[in-house]
């Protein structure tokens, strides 16, 4: 399959990237000239990423930018409920791989915290994210082959409610299909607030996966749906 065999939307800004590398330095350098003119205008910016095992290098090329990483505060979009120290931790993705160098200088807000039960977290997660000013300035979005995005699954319970445009909570807890099962994600109106969001995919079965979204509209099937509109940039390569 190749791009141009794709009626893509003509609202969807679809860049095919030559590798793996070129990928990462093009989002990085996109999400750089979207936090500082953020900074530039506001004072401030707030980014919220994605995590999984794609971004670690579009993480490296970001920490390396020349940010005013101080203004700067980083969110999860989501977060297997395991600690910062656990291999599957996306706050420990975050800080392995993007909060280094001068990126240390910038303020994480994380959405893991001990607690009696899965709800009990989520419920400490919101609270965490109360003072997180709205809208957030960019968005870095991942996707699975199943068309799942943060941890917005199909089939998790609180999947609709987290999918709600006026859902009242900024973060739920849900059910991934596989390990680590128990998430935490950033509910539709706090993601789709964002002014920029990037979604970065790598590989044919994501090439289609994403062919398959445009079949149809039901976002509970395939929650990226609820993302594949304007101003979407969506960044790919084999
Ligand atoms: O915590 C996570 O895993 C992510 O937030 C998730 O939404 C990820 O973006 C997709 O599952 C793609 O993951 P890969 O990059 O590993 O394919």
């Amino acid at each position: 399959m190749s791009i141009d065999s794709v009626a893509w939307p003509a609202e969807l800004a679809f860049h095919e990237l030559a590798d793996a590398e070129t990928l990462a330095t093009a989002m990085a350098q996109r999400v750089a000239r979207a936090l500082q003119a953020a900074i530039e205008a506001r004072g401030r910016a707030t980014l919220v990423v994605s995590g999984g095992r794609s971004p670690a290098a579009f993480f490296e090329c970001l920490a390396e930018q020349p940010l005013e990483w101080e203004r700067l505060t980083v969110v999860p979009a989501d977060e297997r409920w395991v600690p910062p120290g656990h291999p599957d931790s996306n706050a420990g993705l975050v800080r392995r791989h993007l909060l280094r160098g001068r990126a240390v200088q910038a303020r994480f807000v994380g959405l893991y915290q001990p607690a009696d039960s899965h709800e009990a977290a989520a419920r400490l997660a919101d609270a965490a994210l109360a003072g997180l000013s709205l809208p957030i300035d960019v968005l870095v979005l991942g996707m699975g082959e199943d068309g799942h995005t943060a941890s917005l699954f199909p089939g998790s319970p609180n999947l609709d409610a987290a999918l709600d445009p006026a859902c009242p909570r900024r973060c739920l807890p849900m059910l991934a299909p596989g390990e680590p099962r128990r998430r935490l994600t950033l509910t539709l109106p706090l993601l789709a607030s964002a002014r920029s969001t990037l979604l970065q995919l790598q590989g044919d079965a994501k090439l289609a996966t994403l062919r398959a979204t445009l079949a149809g509209e039901d976002a509970r099937q395939m929650p990226i749906r609820a993302f594949l509109h304007s101003p979407l940039e969506i960044y790919w390569c084999r």
